[in-house]
This record gives structure tokens, C-alpha cells and sequence, in this order.
């Protein structure tokens, strides 16, 4: 596999002390450094994109930290920008943030805090990596079950056999069944869905086989079923676990057969659709139950596909949040990312109605959110909660070390006061009776905010 690069920082000022001190601090935690005491020799290199990060200092003889951000980018460069001031002034703020620059240091700089910060600013602007994920028709996946998954379809797709879609509400069985369908020889034939669970029972026979006019009260025109309507293409029967008894038992005359009759009507008609089912019981239980034939089970269950619940496939959960909102974010709005401490949240949650719990929340964050990131406390309060509750939790008999420990209680403490505050950090301050400026500082170290104005 290719090393990734090294990513390069330069340090912009004229006092060598402070070159040779910045430089020491940030190799020694592994990063590539370099200084240069002299502005106009740096530009060039910075505007020809020979460096990742810049840290400029602000009162340089030969040129001002201002000016020196305005000619980088005014060569139309787009790198970030750390600013190091020795004396701080809100206007002094107002006109960094105003030219983008990333973050703004006031001496004396802790090391810890330099490193922290440089870090940071990098991971923010790293360009994303090439994702590594496969994908079947319109499902995407980086996981290596669900990889397996993808496998096994592009194998039995092309097959005409019937194929029994197993997994939890929302995890991709209807999204799966129709990547059947499209990688079939069937693909230019009908795709025809029930939904054997949102048709009252009573109903469903005369949808799936169709019926004759006057068949029964308020029949009155005659009417073709879904298995008519797939003709030479795909039925997917979703939900089939909710099927009642004595449809089980049409249903496998037909898949015995290839016959059925629409109701009311004496006449055989042939199929010639392929089925596909899925359910989210555990089937096999079902018929133990005797809630479920036996023989139906076999004749359904040729070939069977377990979809893994979210849950069991972490990495595409940041994978999926991230794909719903580029996908979702309206026209000509850059879609916010995700922050480290926001995926290891949504890593925490179960998600118990999987990817569409995900697609969902995705789509209000996309159209509503507004800053460039997403952080933990944007997250839906449910899945805060929970991963507040979760394994944060330390149990009793689990001895960390008293700074980690002092470190989770502060980030716990931190996610929840920011959460009752609605996200804004001088309510979330205010509620917790600290300065704003330390609050604010606390909360950055946790990696808790990115904007110090909300
Ligand atoms: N791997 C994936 N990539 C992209 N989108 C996905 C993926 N898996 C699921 N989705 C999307 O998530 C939503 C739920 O998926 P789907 O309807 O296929 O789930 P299901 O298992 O059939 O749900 P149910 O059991 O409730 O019928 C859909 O909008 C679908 O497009």
C-alpha cells in the first residue's frame, strides 16, 4: 500500500528563536515543519503549493501577517492559515476571520496546544481520501460482509433462481432485491414490489392474483394482480413473514405450479415472474411457531442473503451519513463533514432502524445544518444520549488513570451542557457557570466545536 505523505507546515516569522522553537515542537510529535524568517521568499513557495499549513506571526519587519495572508491569497491559494499574535485584540480576530484563516493563537503557546491545534486544522482540511467502497446499483458499502454480500448477487442475480432476503427493518432489503432485478437478464422486464405487511389481508389475494369483475362487493371492474403486472420480470414479495395461512398456501401452488387464478375467476393463469422475498422475522422460528408452512419456507428460501444490521458494520456508518448528505445538501452549498468526535458518536449508537434511521437524519442535517462541520452536539439528541450513557459510562470496577478520567468526565460533561444549550456555547457557558473564552477552550480541545461563535 502507498505511504501516505507526509503532510508539510511552514512557519512564517522573524524572530529565529521562535522559528527554531515552533519547528522543534512539531517535528518532535512527528510532523514535517520547516520555517522561513523572510515573507517575500516564502510566498512564492506557499502560492506554488509546497505546503499544507502555514503559522505566519503577525509583526514581521518585512512584511505584516495580514499582508502576507492577503498576497497568498491573492495568488488564488486556498491553504490554511494559523495566525500567532502576541497580543490578541477582537479586531485584530474579526480580520483573521475575515480573511479565513483557520485559527488564531495568542502567545505564550502551550506546546500541547500548538500540536493540538496544527493537528486539527490539518485533519479539517485534508483533502478526503479516495473512499474505498464497493457498490451494487444504487447501495454502497465498505464493509467486508457486506462486500461478501455484493458477491453473492453478482453470482445468483444472472441465475433465475428464487432468492430469500433476510435482515432488520431499514438495513437495505428492497434496495438489495431491485440490485437483484437490474443485474438480472430480466432487467428491461417489470420490477413489481409488495408489501405483504401495508395490504390488509382481506385485500391482499385479489393484489397479488388480481380479480373479476363482481368478484366480490366493490369489485367492479376486473382488475390484474402484481404477478400478472411483473409479466417476464421480478416480484418482490417484502415482508413475507406477515403473510396469513391461507395465502401461504396460494402462494406456494403458484411457486409450485407456475399457476394462479385471480379471484372470482376459474381460469389458470401462468407466471413467469422471478420471486424474490425478504423478511425481518426470523423465519425458520416461524415455522417451528407453525405460524409459517414449512414447505413455503423451502420453496422461498433457494438461495437466502443475510443483509448485517448497521450496527455490525461501524465503518459504514460515517460512510453512509456522509454519501446521504452530499447526496441531500441543496444546490450550490458545500455538504458540511462529519467530525472525528461526531462519528465516534454515531458509532456508539445502535441504530435499530438502521441505514433508513441514518438516511433520515442525514437529510435534516444537509438541508438545515449550516456550518462547514458537524459536530457531536448536532447530532439528534437520542443518539447523544446514548453515547453518553453508553461505554462512556466507567463501570465501577474499571480503574483509569485519574487524567484520563478527568478527561471523559469533562468531554461527558461538556457533550451534555452543550446539548441542553442547544448547541451554543455562551448558553452552554452560562449553564455551567464558566468563562466563556475557558468553556470555549475546553470544548475546542474535545474537539467539540469548530465555530466560536455559535
Ligand atoms: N447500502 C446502502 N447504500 C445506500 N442507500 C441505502 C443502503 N442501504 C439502504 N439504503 C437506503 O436506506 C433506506 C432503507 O432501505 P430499504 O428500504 O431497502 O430497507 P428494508 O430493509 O427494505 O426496510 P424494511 O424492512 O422496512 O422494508 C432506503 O432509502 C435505501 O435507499
Amino acid at each position: 500500500m502507498a505511504k501516505k505523505p507526509r503532510q508539510k507546515i511552514l512557519f512564517i516569522d522573524d524572530i529565529p528563536a521562535l522559528c527554531e522553537e515552533m519547528v522543534t515542537t512539531l517535528c518532535n510529535e512527528g510532523l514535517e515543519a520547516e520555517s522561513n524568517l523572510s515573507p517575500l521568499d516564502a510566498i512564492p513557495k506557499v502560492v506554488r503549493g509546497d505546503y499544507d499549513l502555514i503559522i505566519t506571526g503577525m509583526v514581521i519587519a518585512e512584511l505584516g501577517g495580514f499582508e502576507i495572508i492577503r498576497s497568498i491569497r491573492g495568488g488564488g491559494c486556498r491553504v490554511p492559515i494559523i495566525m500567532v499574535t502576541g497580543f490578541g485584540t477582537e479586531q485584530s480576530a474579526i480580520e483573521a476571520a475575515r480573511l479565513g484563516v483557520a485559527d488564531y493563537l495568542t502567545k505564550p503557546i502551550e506546546s500541547k496546544e500548538l500540536v493540538a491545534r496544527v493537528r486539527r486544522v490539518l485533519w479539517e482540511h485534508a483533502p478526503s481520501p479516495p473512499t474505498r467502497h464497493k457498490s451494487l446499483a444504487r447501495m454502497i458499502s465498505g464493509d467486508a460482509k457486506m462486500n461478501t454480500v455484493f458477491e453473492k448477487v453478482k453470482t445468483i442475480a444472472p441465475t433465475e433462481s428464487r432468492v430469500l432476503i433476510l435482515g432488520e427493518t431499514g438495513c437495505g432489503k428492497q434496495l438489495l432485491a431491485h440490485a437483484i432485478h437490474q443485474q438480472s437478464q430480466r432487467s428491461e422486464q417489470p420490477f413489481v414490489e409488495v408489501n405483504c405487511a401495508a395490504i390488509p389481508s382481506n385485500l391482499l389475494e385479489s393484489e397479488l392474483f388480481g380479480h373479476e369483475e363482481g368478484a366480490f362487493t366493490g369489485a367492479s371492474k376486473k382488475r390484474i394482480g402484481r404477478f400478472e403486472a411483473a409479466g417476464n420480470g421480478t416480484i418482490f414479495l417484502d415482508e413475507i413473514g406477515e403473510l396469513g395461512f391461507e395465502l401461504q398456501s396460494k402462494l406456494l401452488h403458484v411457486l409450485d405450479s407456475g399457476k394462479y387464478t385471480r379471484v372470482g375467476s376459474g381460469k389458470d393463469q401462468i407466471s413467469h415472474a422471478r420471486l424474490v422475498s425478504a423478511t425481518n422475522r426470523d423465519l425458520m422460528k416461524e415455522v417451528e411457531l407453525g405460524r409459517f408452512r414449512a414447505d413455503l419456507y423451502y420453496r422461498l428460501n433457494v438461495i437466502s442473503i443475510e443483509l448485517p444490521p448497521l450496527r455490525e458494520r461501524p465503518g459504514d456508518i460515517s460512510l453512509l451519513a456522509q454519501h446521504f448528505v452530499n447526496q441531500f445538501v441543496p444546490e450550490g452549498r458545500q455538504p458540511p463533514t462529519f467530525t472525528p468526535s461526531a462519528v465516534e458518536m454515531m458509532r456508539l449508537y445502535p441504530w435499530p432502524g438502521n441505514v433508513r434511521e441514518l438516511q433520515n437524519f442525514a437529510e435534516q442535517l444537509a438541508v438545515l445544518h449550516r456550518n462547514t462541520h458537524i459536530e457531536a452536539t448536532d447530532l439528534p439528541s437520542r443518539i447523544v444520549q446514548h453515547g453518553l450513557a453508553g461505554p462512556n459510562a466507567v463501570s465501577s470496577k474499571e480503574r483509569l488513570p485519574f487524567r484520563k478520567a478527568k478527561d471523559q468526565f469533562e468531554r461527558e460533561y461538556l457533550l451534555g451542557v452543550i446539548q441542553d444549550a442547544n448547541g451554543n456555547l455562551a448558553e452552554a457557558a452560562r449553564l455551567s457557570d464558566m468563562d466563556r473564552a475557558q468553556f470555549y477552550r475546553i470544548a475546542k480541545r474535545h474537539g467539540l466545536t469548530t465555530n466560536p461563535d455559535s
